[in-house]
């Protein structure tokens, strides 16, 4: 157990038990649906409850676990693939800039290797102040892969009105910042960097008595890796110009949310050029511009022309983003602007300009003194914070744990020596996240476009009634073969197959001939199974349609089509979980580690039969299109289908493909071309397209969303703080900000989850920013630390009902919904959002969602079409594939006989609707 959460956890509550069930991340093979009395879907023995929250990939949904006294849990639904996604970006791709430089694999979906990362970090981490993940149920069978967290009830942070008027205290600020600091630097400590900081990515225990940090989708993990290899104590914790530098390759894609990135980041899209001061297009009184319109002053290093040489992308991105977070707190805006939402613009105020304070911060209006305050006024040790978190100089700024001594935050803790021992990330264990694990986190993809579709597709309607019925309660039980404890506990402790050291590792050519002789094997398998399940008259009549597609199984295929279709068949990148499984064959049926987890374990028979259903799935084969730079095809770029699919599928690696770095240099290229050269940058009418604006944000497959947020967002009215700053924390009524949840489960039921407060203890009366005097900063400056009085307990606020409003960022957005109703579907989610979804959505958004929908809808439908309509055939194939495995399969499983209700697909509630 990790040392922060067991040593921080409070003891004088007799009553208080902190959530931190033992065990390590289950990782659950199998998915079974069903539906409760009431209709609700059950997924395992999770009993779904309502939406909380809907992402880029997926939506979050308060399940039940029925096997923990009903306890709540956030279930994210996440799809491997999504080929709708997939051609929405292609929709978008083509607003942006053309360039015959664009590497084909920027043409890619990155879904695979983001959900891989997100669930490798979140697995690792186990932390009074991260998100904990219980369990992931991914089964191959299933396009959907659940990722089962604690649930957070207190929701996301709202941290401003609709005025951009602050609505938190300064005491609830300093709490909220200090918890990150916490949970922050465990991450750092254990190589990972979080890299999306931001207030929306900051989520309220239900008594909000504590914040935690989540969504890892963007996080970086290799830096486990150096710091394991350095070991332990060899690095320093806090210096930014630590010897173990990052990644760049993945680390300058700049992942993340614009106002939130450090200049280190942006740098190489910033002009070298002195950037022209914002005021004279400033419109809003929010506008860094508009109160200073300043370049950097002394204390802050200018980046850019007087910064040459390229910083390190170090953790201290992470730093960065908290300095603008509590800038955001406190003062109910962000600090960096720019005046036309242009992406360019905001960057070179980034790197180039300084930061002010308002006069006031936090909903108590206490006085900041300015951005130089009298060093005795009540504001300086907060603008002197600021200004340590927001030094564009890597080197300069603040460390997490030379901050965590900042007398502000120790201001309210009355044992201050004490709570830093308890919370010292060294207590913890450091992980490791290797490339294995992160290829284990999610089984593989299944792809299916082209040709190679229609051809699977035959095969597959051949073997659509010799299918083999899935592993169910109606089988025999085994000893330990319990209906709640299906999976496979992703303790290493009970790993089958060891990661290869790189020595060992085959080469490419070596792959493909294993790959081939795994495919006699495969094929001699299914020629010489006898399993009942498979009939005799279908195997003849599937023997002679194999045969008219040349396809001989029991051989290798000269038919280079066939060759390239089983040479997958075999493929590591894609059955990675099944070869794992052979080579526990003959180990025995199921096991119990050392937390007394059964462990079942799929006999050769069950296995073979899946083996045949992935044979019969064999529509969906396809080597992951973004593994590699150089070797991964489009699938709408027919020219490179071939020769992809010539070559054998490889391991997928963290080795991310520089996708949004690469199209953000031509979207900025492109806005400097159309409107730098004539040197205001308010001469560019329009400058960047909200499409492309979006377009460079984080990972391509994100981006119809956000593009579609943006465009529609702007007519909905929305301010342009939700639109651009994707950090939430909007509050339209401000009353419900300092209240608990107003849904009827909010109630603290027994077996709620309860969550550690390392500080909680000690969380005494705060005595606010006042009480820190000039003399304890200097105290704290002089290296001494600080003795801080204890102050007043948590505010009132904090025991208050839960605000139900979403920002309007994290909602789907009207071109999101229109895809949806004018056939498309999801942008990237993929799941349906039906009306009755839409009443579970707190989110403002909908206020204003059926204003210009039809004409809207005619626009989009008129573009999907003829973003279609280069490949039609493929998207028949899709319309009719993606969700048959799914609808023809589970009637045989178990709903048939225990429902009339038609299978369930997931959460998504396509079903429900189509059945009602
Ligand atoms: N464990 C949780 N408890 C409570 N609410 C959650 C939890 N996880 C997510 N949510 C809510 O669900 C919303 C969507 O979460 P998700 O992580 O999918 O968002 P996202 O970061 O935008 O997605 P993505 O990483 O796919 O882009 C969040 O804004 C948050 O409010």
């Amino acid at each position: 157990m990790a040392a922060s959460v067991a040593d921080s956890g409070p003891s004088s509550d007799s009553s208080y038990l902190p959530f931190d069930p033992p065990g390590s991340v289950r990782v659950t093979e199998e998915l079974r649906y069903r539906y409760s009395d009431d209709r609700r879907p059950i997924v395992n023995q999770y009993l779904r409850s309502h939406r909380v929250g809907k992402g880029q990939h997926g939506e979050v949904w308060v399940c039940w676990d029925m096997n923990n006294n009903r306890r709540e849990v956030a279930i994210k639904a996440v799809k491997r693939v999504n080929p709708r996604a997939e051609k929405l970006n292609l929709l978008r791709r083509r607003n942006l800039p053309a360039s015959p430089h664009t590497p084909l694999t920027d043409k890619l979906s990155s879904l695979e290797q983001k959900i891989r990362k997100e669930i490798a970090i979140m697995k690792k981490c186990r932390h009074g102040h991260i998100v904990r993940l219980l369990e992931v149920i991914d089964d191959k069978l299933n396009e959907r892969i659940y990722m089962v967290m604690e649930y957070l009830s207190g929701g996301e942070i709202k941290w401003r009105n609709e005025l951009n008027q602050p609505v938190l205290a300064v005491d609830q600020c300093r709490r909220i910042c200090r918890d990150v600091i916490l949970g922050l630097e465990y991450l750092h400590y254990q190589g990972i960097i979080h890299r999306d900081i931001k207030p929306a990515n900051l989520l309220w225990t239900a008594d909000r008595q504590m914040v935690k940090i989540t969504d890892f989708g963007v996080s970086h993990f290799s830096y486990a890796q150096r710091l394991a290899v350095a070991g332990r104590g060899q690095v320093a914790l806090d210096d930014p110009n630590d010897p173990i530098l990052l990644d760049d390759s993945d680390l300058s894609k700049r992942a993340g949310t614009p106002p939130f990135l450090a200049p280190e980041v942006i740098a190489e899209y910033t002009s070298t050029e002195p950037f022209p001061s914002m005021s004279a297009s400033a419109t809003s009184s929010t506008l860094l511009s508009s109160r200073s319109g300043t370049p950097v002053n002394s204390t802050t290093t200018i980046r850019g022309s007087a910064t040459p040489h390229r910083q390190p992308i170090t953790k201290a991105i992470d730093v960065w983003a908290l300095g603008v977070t509590l800038y955001c707190l406190l003062f109910g805006h962000i600090p960096f602007r720019a005046a036309d939402s242009s992406e360019y613009v905001l960057y070179n105020i980034i790197c180039n300009n300084d930061w002010e304070p308002d006069e006031k911060m936090g909903c108590d209006a206490i006085p900041t003194g300015g951005r130089h305050p009298d060093p005795n006024s009540e504001g300086y040790v907060v603008v002197h914070l600021l200004d340590r978190f927001l030094q564009k100089d890597v080197s300069k700024r603040i460390g997490l744990g030379e901050a965590k001594r900042y007398p502000w935050f120790l201001s309210d803790i009355p044992e201050p020596e004490e709570w830093l021992r308890q919370t010292s990330p060294s207590k913890t264990d450091i992980v490791m996240v290797t490339d294995k694990e992160t290829e284990k986190a999610m089984t593989t993809m299944r792809f299916s476009w082209g040709w190679h579709k229609r051809l699977t597709h035959g095969i597959s309607s051949l073997l659509r009634n010799v299918r083999p019925k899935r592993i169910s309660p109606s089988r025999p039980r085994r000893h330990g073969d319990d209906e709640n404890q299906f999976g496979v506990n992703s303790s290493p402790a009970i790993t089958f197959v060891q990661p290869k050291p790189a020595s060992m590792r085959t080469s490419t050519h070596e792959g493909r001939a294993k790959s081939k002789r795994r495919l006699v094997m495969h094929s001699t398998t299914l020629q010489n199974d006898s399993t009942p399940n498979i009939a005799q008259g279908h195997q003849g009549s599937m023997e002679k349609k194999m045969k008219s597609l040349k396809i001989r199984p029991s051989q290798p295929p000269s038919d280079p089509n066939v060759s390239r279709l089983t040479s997958r068949r075999g493929s590591d990148a894609l059955f990675p979980s099944r070869d794992m499984h052979g080579a526990s064959c003959t180990r025995p049926s199921s096991s119990r580690n050392s937390e007394g987890t059964t462990i079942v374990i799929p006999s050769p028979a069950e296995e073979r039969t899946r083996h045949r259903f992935s044979l019969s799935s064999m529509k969906y084969w396809r080597s992951s299109p973004h593994r590699t730079t150089s070797q991964a095809s489009s699938p709408l770029d027919t020219s490179s289908v071939g020769s992809s699919q010539d070559k054998a599928p490889q391991q997928t690696v963290s080795t991310d493909v520089n996708i949004t770095l690469r199209r953000s240099e031509e979207v900025l290229r492109h806005h400097r071309r159309e409107c730098m050269p004539g040197g205001a940058h308010d001469s560019c009418e329009g400058g960047l397209t909200a499409a492309r604006r979006a377009s460079s944000w984080g990972e391509p497959t994100n981006n119809a969303e956000e593009v579609t947020s943006l465009t529609s967002g702007e007519h909905d009215g929305l301010d342009e703080d939700a639109l651009f700053l994707g950090a939430g924390g909007v509050c339209n009524d401000p009353s419900t900000l300092v209240s608990n949840l107003s849904l009827g489960f909010s109630h603290v039921a027994e077996g709620t989850l309860r969550h550690p407060q390392p500080e909680r203890l000690h969380i005494g009366p705060g005595i606010g920013v006042r009480h820190v005097s000039h003399e304890s900063l200097s105290h704290y400056d002089a290296g001494v630390g600080a003795t801080a009085t204890p102050g007043p307990g948590p505010s009132s606020s904090s025991q208050s009902r839960q605000s139900q409003l979403r920002s309007a960022t994290t909602s789907p957005s009207p071109l999101h919904q229109l895809a949806y109703e004018s056939g498309v579907e999801e942008a990237s989610g993929g799941e349906g959002y039906d009306d009755d979804l839409d009443s579970d959505s707190d989110s403002s958004f909908f206020r204003d969602k059926h204003q210009r929908r039809e004409e809207q809808a005619a626009l989009l439908r008129s573009q999907v079409n003829r973003s279609y309509s280069d490949d039609e055939g493929e998207e028949e194939s899709d319309e009719e594939d993606a969700p048959i495995e799914v609808r023809r399969r589970r009637p045989s499983v178990l709903l048939a006989a225990t429902s009339p209700l038609p299978p369930l697909s997931d959460f998504s509630d396509e079903y429900n609707a189509r059945s009602t």
